[in-house]
């Protein structure tokens, strides 16, 4: 039977739909366009199923409203149709009294709803307007969905140099594989955004992503915070935990900070990734996961392992396939276009800023700085700017107080000034000046002095 009447006030609001009545009866069809063409829906009749399924095979609409039962194609048959040219397209059929089991075979066959005749308009009306506010949800919460996955994929990354270009390679090759990661890279240089693009970039993207730090819990809250407890395990353990590997089921597991895992937790850990199998703190039983672990660390592990901190076998596991993430000194050709991107990510977080650029020299002096902080440190650096900084472009003197800003090299015609240089020591000195004055940035430095970016190379190499 159709269930209540809705009552909820989302069917009031108007939705831009075109919907499909299909009726062998002309005057039945004609009944019903008005109504539906007041509620503000584009109306298209079909006088029986042949002329319906035409249509819905050369227009998209939104909804369809059908008599279930007409001459040679029936309802059914037009509830196919539209399932076969969008199953996620709404049918609502129409039945006389006496036509309830082919109604419920049609919602067997996943029609939205079916209204015996004689049936009320407003009730029509209702529950088409719900129909198309669920598909309009949808659409949303997928348009949603994928706008998210391509802030968290390989979309999110900035960076175009060599280094990065050869990691995005690898990352969508590595996203397909099942086998468990190793990311290695220095803190802040972005391994956290990588194992997110591992994660959505591979076939476990509609599943969860789970990131876990191995240093922010003590060993025994990190063990149940892994892989749950049942109530009683140990004093305070007052209600049961999943676990962080129950709830990656599906998708990834990142465990940052790995080298500082507690040994008794990494011999767990190997065995999970041996046989997939978790137990909980103080259970027997042991639950079958399907996990991609990716595991991250800044820490010389091969150190660790020769120290007795780390296991050998657990390290043999994850090391199977190992990315490495540059650090930001190896990869200085990107600072620019990083620059850009969070100095606009800032300004949308501080709406009142009047920042909207950094001058071509303090990008030029933030290319030359160490960065031990890597990507993390220049983000903060740009956001305390775009805070702090009260004009539209922030200038060598407003960087000054928030980094210590590299004394620029001195000319080599001036240095040269005081006797003969050979022709080919100025050319050096003047090749080197110059990527130092583009803040690292060998492309730039050789599209300034008009020569291919591996003379740049070659040239330093000599020097
Ligand atoms: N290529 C990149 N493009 C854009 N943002 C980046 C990039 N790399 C890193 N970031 C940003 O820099 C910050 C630090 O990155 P992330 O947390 O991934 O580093 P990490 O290597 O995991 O650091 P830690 O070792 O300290 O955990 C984040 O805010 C991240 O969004």
């Amino acid at each position: 039977m159709p269930s209540d009447k809705p009552s909820d006030a989302r069917t009031e609001a108007r939705i831009d739909a075109r919907v499909l009545v299909v009726d062998d009866h002309v005057e039945m069809g004609r009944m019903l366009q008005e109504p539906l063409a007041d509620a503000g829906w584009t109306v298209d009749l079909a006088t029986g199923g042949q002329e319906a399924v035409t249509l819905l095979r050369s227009r998209v609409y939104d909804a369809v409203l059908s008599d279930l039962r007409m001459e040679q194609v029936d309802g059914l048959d037009v509830l196919d149709a539209a399932r076969a040219v969008d199953p996620e397209l709404p049918v609502l059929l129409m039945t006389a009294f006496g036509g309830v089991e082919s109604a419920v075979e049609a919602m067997r066959r996943g029609a939205y709803h079916y209204f015996t005749k004689p049936f009320r308009l407003d009730e029509v009306r209702l529950y088409l307007g719900r129909a198309l506010e669920d598909r309009r949800l949808r659409a949303e919460h997928r348009a949603l969905k994928q706008a998210s996955q391509e802030r968290s994929g390989l979309g999110s990354m900035v960076g175009r140099s060599a280094p990065m270009r050869g990691l995005y390679e690898l990352v969508d090759r590595v996203a397909h594989a099942a086998a468990p990661v190793l990311l290695r890279g220095e803190s802040g240089s972005g391994k956290e955004l990588v194992a997110r693009a591992l994660h959505f970039e591979g076939p476990r993207a509609p599943g969860p992503f789970v990131a876990v730090n191995c240093t922010a819990l003590p060993g025994p809250l990190l063990e149940s915070e892994l892989f749950g407890h049942v109530k009683g395990a140990f004093t305070g353990a007052t209600s049961v935990r999943r676990g962080l590997f129950v709830e990656a089921h599906g998708g990834t597991l990142f465990l940052d900070e790995i080298g500082d895992m507690p040994t008794e937790l990494q011999a767990r850990l190997l065995r999970i990734l041996e046989d997939g199998e978790v137990r909980a703190v103080g259970s027997d039983a042991h639950r079958t996961v399907d996990v991609r672990v990716v595991a991250a660390t800044h820490q010389d592990l091969e150190a660790r392992v020769r120290e007795g901190r780390f296991r050998a076998d657990l390290f043999y596991r994850l090391n199977v396939v190992t990315l490495r993430v540059p650090s930001l000194k190896e990869r200085r050709e990107d600072i620019p276009q990083l620059v850009e991107h969070f100095t606009a990510r800032s300004r949308a977080r501080n709406p009142r800023s009047r920042v909207t650029a950094l001058s071509p020299e303090v990008v030029a002096a933030l290319g030359a700085m160490p960065w031990p902080g890597n990507v993390r440190e220049l983000e903060n650096l740009v956001e305390r700017l775009v805070v702090l900084v009260p004009r539209e472009t922030v200038e060598l003197e407003d960087l000054r107080p928030h980094a210590p800003v590299p004394e620029p090299e001195p000319h080599p015609l001036a240095l040269a000034q005081e006797g003969v240089w050979p022709l080919r020591r100025l050319e050096g000195e003047y090749i080197h000046w110059m990527v130092q004055h583009c803040g690292g940035n060998k492309t730039r430095a050789a599209e300034l002095l008009g020569i291919d970016v591996s003379t740049i190379h070659r040239r330093e190499r000599e020097r």
